[in-house]
Formats: structure tokens, sequence, C-alpha cells
């Protein structure tokens, strides 16, 4: 019941309508209690408030029926909500119209209950029916069939309804099956491309110098809202890299940077933005974090925060366990902590708790790597958090603070928290060492509106003395000047490697909004812009000093035995071609061989061809009585024939062959041909040189062949070196053995000493300088005559091949070879080019031919043989 209207029964429709029937006068009528006070049932204020004063107006103690319409007429109170409600339902005729058809649909069997029930309550109906037409017509006094008609009504639209919105639920259930994988693939894109889009951002900011800049802006203090200081900046949260500098009305400045944070922004937000930053560290890069901006703005809020608020160093320091904790399986890490200042140019150690240390001097040095290092700072290992806050605690304590007009607890120097991270990786067993500067500078402060004095005067002079070395420095790097001047001050030579080394640098500029501090803001903001700008290239990770020296080390030990490898191989490779070389000498060395043996088998073949026809000659000869005259000297004649294949055995004396003496004398000027072998055709001449000659040849005058002069080789046996040495121990620089100098008396020792040269032909005619020569090789035993070459002298030896072939010794056999086959070439005789031979006699008698074969046969197979044996050995 609502007042004194007993409501009855209240239908909501889906649409926004209801019904609500009641009966007036069945509860306590009006003014027995006085008007009704509206307490609006809860959930149907709206309804009720209409209904009620539907009922109230119409001021009828009859039951009423109400239809009304239900719109935004929250919260109800008295006569405007129900004003409210009749305009809304005068408004909203097709919704009446629905209504109405939803009536018509009903007025056959149900109507009729519906009409009885409006009959029943008499006329007073046409006031309380709102105003339908066709529910107007509608009287019926059962009222309880009317009820039920308008519930199975009510209840069979809800049904429709319901199954619409099944129907309505599973066509959505199923459209979002359908998008669900292409939903997730749009997701998973979008996440891809957000990541890359970090990444290359990431990368911009790497490749332009990895400084980055993020601008903090603090808000109002209480003092300067009082004052009624303005703010000057504007930060939009959907603009994050923007600053609005607003000085004046007409004038607006816009800043970029990295991230910009505004007043609303908390530590959270602002550490959230460092972390990639933070986290490098872990990964070996060296880290710097610096917060700049005048005083009272907000650094040391940013970077130490307070207990219940704490800043970037905790929460740095806490992320670094955390990630140390999370690779712990791969990775060990170690952490130290150091933390100092600089105050008025001095280094101070805020861990060493000694109290000489004020006396302890601290200075800057640059490591064997190139890093600024402060030897004898205390590094403090720290393995958990608490142990963390406790040394950054003790460092606050120990820093010196002093009040100002501006800052109560103003930091009057520069503080640096210095973290080490030491990695090393279980696996690869990498090492790494980096370090992570954690800086508060002091504030920039204007001396006249601080109103400072003595010492914070002094102080303040130092503060802006370093920082103003560090606008230097920025403003070199920035103009990629050749030298930054990182020493003028204690401040930039420490973050020397921070500034413009291979390091990752994040900057803090912390900035005042207040009206009043306008002109230090600019200044802030325009020096932030110009750090910005640095690009001092990508950052490079760190490894461990020592593990730097022992890659050191091996690098060089590497290069060592590189260089060791390519002299081996060099070395090989010559063995190599060496042994490539010596290869074809032998198998040059057999095929002559071969070739000789087979040509030495012809020849034997036709010596004994030859000596039966001389025996065939001979026989006849006696028979027919006439004896056959030689064409060539006696002695060849009175000579049995050789037997082919005969060796003489080695003598050491000279051979006495039992022709006419070999020993004949040349004239000084005589040719060489002159000179020896001269056949028995010239021996006249010979004769009348007898005794004038100073030469002697041992050489058998039978195997004397005219050959070409330019063809001519020597198959004489040069000694080895140690036979030189042996002959000629006082003449060890002698080359050429041919043309050996030396005393006469010791001629015979050392012809006697050649063991291997038996019958060696000794050529004792003085040279013009009156010294001896002595010549080996025209050997009797080897039927070799000397040679051209051979008496040359030693200044004569012009072209390479000769001096080669004179150096080379015995050891030469492919030469020797080469001679063998040309002396035992008797198939084709050489052309008579010499004098001592001519046509008709000598080589061109057949019978003489006959012994030269023989004899040439004999020796060439000796030469053959001996050579063989040295070459084998
Ligand atoms: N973002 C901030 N939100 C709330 N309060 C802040 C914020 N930034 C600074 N403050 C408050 O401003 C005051 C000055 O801050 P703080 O001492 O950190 O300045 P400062 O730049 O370090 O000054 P100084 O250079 O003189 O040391 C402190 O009371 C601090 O709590």
């Amino acid at each position: 019941s609502w007042g004194d209207t007993e409501v009855l029964s209240f239908s909501w429709l889906s649409h926004g309508e209801g019904f609500l029937f009641g009966r007036r006068g069945r509860a306590p009528r009006r003014g027995a209690r006085g008007p009704p006070e509206p307490a609006p049932p809860r959930g149907f204020e709206p309804c009720a408030a209409a209904a009620a004063a539907r009922v109230r107006r119409a001021g009828a103690a009859a039951p009423r029926s109400i239809r009304f319409t239900v719109r935004d007429l929250s919260p109800v109170s008295g006569e405007d909500a129900v004003l409210a409600s009749e305009e809304a339902v005068e408004e909203q005729p097709a919704l009446e119209e629905g209504v109405v058809e939803a009536e018509a649909a009903v007025a056959g069997g149900e109507g009729e209950a519906l009409r009885s029930f409006l009959e029943e309550f008499g006329d007073q109906a046409d006031d309380c029916i709102i105003p339908s037409p066709r529910l107007k017509g509608i009287a019926t006094p059962d009222c309880p069939a009317a009820l039920q008609f308008l519930g199975a009504r009510y209840n069979s639209l809800m049904e429709k309804h319901n199954s619409l919105m099944e129907k309505y639920e599973q066509q959505v259930a199923k459209c979002a099956e359908e998008c669900a994988p292409r939903f997730d693939g749009l997701k998973n894109k979008y996440t891809v491309e957000c990541a890359e889009r970090r990444r290359l951002y990431n990368e911009l900011i790497e490749l332009r110098g990895n400084i980055r800049v993020f601008c903090r802006c603090r808000p109002l203090s209480s003092d300067e809202i009082s004052r009624g200081c303005s703010s000057v900046v504007e930060v939009d949260p959907s603009q994050e890299m923007d600053l609005q500098f607003i000085p004046t009305e007409k004038e607006r400045k816009t800043f970029k940077f990295d991230h910009v944070f505004g007043p609303a922004d908390d530590q959270e937000a602002v550490f959230a933005e460092s972390l990639p930053v933070v986290r490098s560290v872990m990964d070996g890069f060296n880290v710097c974090i610096f917060a700049y901006g005048q005083t009272g703005t907000g650094k040391t809020f940013t970077m130490e925060g307070v207990p219940e608020n704490r800043g970037v160093n905790y929460r740095a320091l806490e992320e670094l366990f955390r990630i140390s904790e999370e690779r712990s399986s791969s990775i060990s890490y170690s952490f130290g902590v150091s933390i100092l200042e600089v105050y008025n140019e001095k280094i101070r150690d805020l861990l060493d708790d000694n109290s000489e240390q004020t006396s302890k001097r601290l200075d800057i040095k640059q490591s064997a790597d190139g890093a600024q290092e402060v030897p004898g700072l205390v590094e403090a290992p720290i393995s958990t958090i608490d142990g963390v806050w406790e040394k950054l605690k003790a460092g606050a304590r120990n820093r010196s603070v002093g009040s100002t007009s501006v800052n109560e607890l103003s930091s009057r120097s520069h503080s640096l928290v210095r973290v080490t991270v030491t990695s090393e990786h279980l696996v690869t067993g990498e090492r790494s060492r980096s370090h992570m500067w954690l800086v508060d500078l002091a504030g920039s402060e204007r001396l006249a509106k601080t109103e400072v004095e003595g010492e914070r005067l002094k102080e303040a002079k130092f503060i802006n003395k370093s920082l103003s070395a560090l606008g230097d420095v920025i403003a070199a790097l920035a103009s990629k000047n050749a030298h930054i001047p990182y020493r003028n001050s204690k401040l930039t030579h420490l973050l020397q490697s921070s500034l413009g080394g291979d390091c990752k640098t994040l900057m803090f500029v912390q900035i005042s909004p207040s009206s009043t501090d306008s002109g230090e803001t600019l200044c802030s903001l325009n020096f932030a812009s110009r750090v910005r700008a640095i690009e001092h290239g990508p950052a490079r990770k760190q490894v461990d000093p020592a593990e730097n020296f022992k890659i050191k080390q091996m690098a060089e030990k590497l290069c060592h035995e590189e260089k060791e490898n390519a002299k081996l191989n060099e070395s090989l490779q010559l063995m190599q071609l060496k042994y490539a070389s010596r290869e074809n000498v032998f198998r040059t060395l057999q095929d002559k061989i071969r070739e000789t043996e087979q040509a030495c088998r012809t020849h034997q073949q036709r010596a004994r061809e030859l000596e039966n026809e001389l025996a065939n000659e001979k026989k006849a000869a006696r028979d027919t009585g006439k004896s056959v005259k030689p064409s060539f000297a006696a002695p060849v004649r009175q000579r049995p024939p050789l037997a082919p294949m005969r060796q003489r055995p080695p003598s050491n004396n000279m051979p006495q062959p039992s022709g006419p003496s070999r020993l004949r004398f040349a004239g000084k000027g005589s040719s060489v041909q002159n000179k020896e072998n001269i056949p028995t055709a010239n021996k006249t001449v010979v004769d009348k040189t007898a005794g004038k000659a100073r030469r002697v040849s041992l050489v058998p005058m039978m195997r004397q062949i005219p050959l070409q002069p330019k063809r001519r080789s020597s198959i004489a046996i040069l000694p080895s070196e140690r036979e030189r040495m042996s002959i000629f121990p006082e003449k060890k620089a002698m080359s050429r053995l041919s043309h050996v100098q030396m005393s006469r008396t010791a001629r015979p020792q050392a012809f006697n000493s050649i063991p291997e040269t038996p019958q060696a032909a000794v050529d004792a005619t003085p040279d013009v300088r009156g010294k001896f020569r002595m010549e080996f090789g025209s050997s009797s035993r080897f039927s070799s005559p000397p040679t051209l070459s051979m008496r040359k002298s030693r200044n004569n030896i012009s072209s390479p091949q000769q001096r080669l072939r004179m150096q080379s010794g015995s050891g030469n056999a492919s030469k020797l070879c080469f001679s063998i086959q040309k002396r035992v070439a008797l198939g084709s005789p050489a052309p008579a080019r010499t004098t001592s031979m001519t046509s008709g006699t000598g080589i061109f008698d057949p019978a003489l031919r006959e012994q030269i074969m023989a004899g040439r046969f004999g020796n060439a197979q000796r030469v053959f043989n001996g050579k063989r044996r040295m070459s084998v050995l």
C-alpha cells in the first residue's frame, strides 16, 4: 500500500511500461492519518509516484487501474516527479499505441474477464485507466481474471522475450565463436606491432646515443598555492612526450622529451618507464640515471623518495634482485654498492664510517679499460634488498644537506650511488662487470633568490660551477667537438663514460610548475633538450677486466700460433715442391738409365757384328796374302779386340795402352783440339812441339770424338764437397775444382788423396799468373776428354748453367746421363768439325770406328754403372 491507496498489482513490461492496479480507500483513508507522506517503494518510485498522483487526482475511493511510463525520473519526490511522469506519458504516443495493440490481441476471451473487472469498479474506471481508448472499452469486474490474463500475457511475452534473448545470445555466441580466431589473430598482431614499435623506438634511441630524457613536473606546493602561484606547464596524458610551457598567456612553447610525467604521476609510474634502462645493467651494459633541475623541484624525491613512497634507487635495486632470482638457474650475479658525494669539489665516501675519513683523499683514476675509478672507495657487497636499504639510508644520513629559503632539506652536494653488477653465465662461462650510477645532483639555484650566505654561499658556488661544467660538456658533446672538457669538474670527470661513453643514460629533468620559477624552468628545459640531442653511438656490453685480460692473452697466443702455422705451412709447401722436383729428377734419371741400357744393348750387338766382320776381313786378308793397310795408327792393329762387355779392373795407375805414347805436348798458342786427344794422323805436328808442351793428357787417343763445342758437356765426376775439403783443406772457399789453384808441392798428395778418381788427368799448365791449374774429369778410366768448359778459366764461366754445372759436382746425375748418352751415340756421329780429323780417316775408317765404338761403349758402360750406383745410393 502506498498512502491511502492499496496497490493490488504491478506489472512491468520490458519496454519500460507497466500497469499498476490499485484500490483506493481500502487502506486508512485520507484524513484519518493525515495526508500520505510519500515513501516511494524501492525500485518503483517513478511509477508509484505517477500512479498515486493519478489516483489522488481522481479523488475516487474506488480501485483504479493505471498505466504508466517510466523515464528518467529519479530522484522522485513529490509533484515534480508526477508532472514529469505525465509529460513523459504524453510524449510517447508510440508506446501507447503499442499497448493498445496488445490489448486488442487479448480482447477476445480473456478480455471478458478484464471487462468484468472494470465493471466492478463502475464509472471510476474511466478516470483510472490512462488514456488507452481500447482499454477504456474493456470493462470487467473480475479482478482476479483480469490479473490472471495480464499475468499470462506478461508471462507469454516474457517467454517470447526469453526465447528471443536466447536466440540472440546464441547468435552472439556463434558470432563470437566465428570471430574469435580473427580477433585473436588481430590481438596477436596488435601485440606484436606494439612490441616492434617499442623495439624500433629503443633501437632508434640507442642509435642516437642512448641518452633518454624524462621530464617530471612536481605538483604546486601548499606554500605556492597559498602565495597564489599559478602553473605554467601543461601536461596532456594522451601526449606523453610533449610538455607545454606557458609562461604568459600569449607565450606557449612545446618541449619534446622521451616521456613527460605530470604532477599526478606517482613514483611507480616513473619507475615503470625507467625499467628498460635499469634492466640493461643486468645484461652487462653500463647505466647512468641522474636527476637534474632547480633546487626544490623533486630530484631527491625522484631518486631517493620517502620511506612510504620510495624512489628510483630503491626500486632499481629491488628490480636487480628480482631479475637475479629469476635468472638464477643460468646466471650467477653478485652485487656491490658504493655511495659517494662530490661536496665542494671533493669526493667523500659516504659508506666509510671511519672518523678519519675527512683526511682520506679520494681521487679519480682511469683504469686500464678506460673507465673512471675511485681507488680506495668502499664497495659493500649486498645480497638482500634489506641490506640495500640499510646502505642507502646510511649514505643519505652522511650526505651533506642544509636548509635554504627554497628547500628546507636542500642537498648541498651531488650524491652518487654506484651499483656494481658482476655476472657469470653458468653454461657458457661468459663473465661481465657493469656499473649502474644513480645520481642525485645538487640543485641549481639563484644566489639572490635563495638568499644564502657564508658556508651555504660557498656550497652554492661550487654547485653552480660543477653544473656549469656539466653544461659545457653537454654543449661540446652536442656540437660533436673534438675536445670534451670532462676534467673541468669532479662531477663531469666521474660521469665521463656515462655522458659520452658506451653507456645507457637516463636523465630526469625536474621542473617546478610555479609561475614564480618559470625562468629556471625554461633554463632546465633548454638544458634537457640539448642533452637529448646528444648522439654518441650505441652502448657496448662490458666484460670483466680479468676476463678481458684473459681474452687478450688468448688472442695473442692465437695470433702467434697462426704465424707459426703459416710458417710451417710454407716450409711444408717448399718441402713438397722440393720433393716433387726430386721425384721428377729421379723419374728423368730412370728414363735416361732405361734409354742408356737400351743403347748399350744395341751397341753391344753392333760391336759384336763389327768384330765378326773384322775377323772375317783379317781372315780373308791372311788368306789372300795381302796385308790390310790400316788407316789408323799401328797400335790399333796390335791391340786385341775388346770384349764388349768386359769391365776394366779399377786401377790407381795410369792405363798403359798398347798403342803409341799418349803423351803429347802442345804449343802455348795451339787450339783446344790440338792440345789433346790428337789422332795419329797429326802425330808429326804433335811431335814437332814435343818438349815444349807442358800439359799431359792421359786420355786414350781412340776415344777422342770431335763433338760440337756448343753441345759438349763433361761427364767428369767432380768430387763432392767432403772430398774437396779433404783435398784442399786450406782452400775451402773454392768451388770449381777444375780450376783449383794449389801449390806445386801440394798437388801430388791432393791428387793421390782422391780415392774415387785414380786416373784423373792433371793439367799442369801454369796459368798466366804463374799458378798451376789442376783438372779432374779427363780420366782415362772414363775416356772423357778434358772439356772446353773445364779448361776455361774461372773468370770465363759466364752462363749460370755453366756455373751450376761446375758447382753441382758429381751429384748432377741427369747431366751425367745426358753426357753418357751423347758419348755412346755412335750410330750418329757428330759432324767432323775439328781440324784434327780428316775426312776418310779416323772415326770414319770402319776398323777405327769399330775400335772407337768398342772403347766408348766400354767407357760408357763403366760410367753408367758407376753413376747408377751413386744415384741409387
Ligand atoms: N612529485 C612530487 N610529488 C609530491 N611531492 C614532491 C614531488 N616532487 C617533490 N616533492 C616535494 O618537494 C619537496 C622538495 O623536493 P626535493 O627535496 O626532492 O627537491 P630537490 O630538487 O632535491 O631539492 P634540492 O636540490 O634543494 O635538494 C619535498 O618536500 C618533496 O616531498
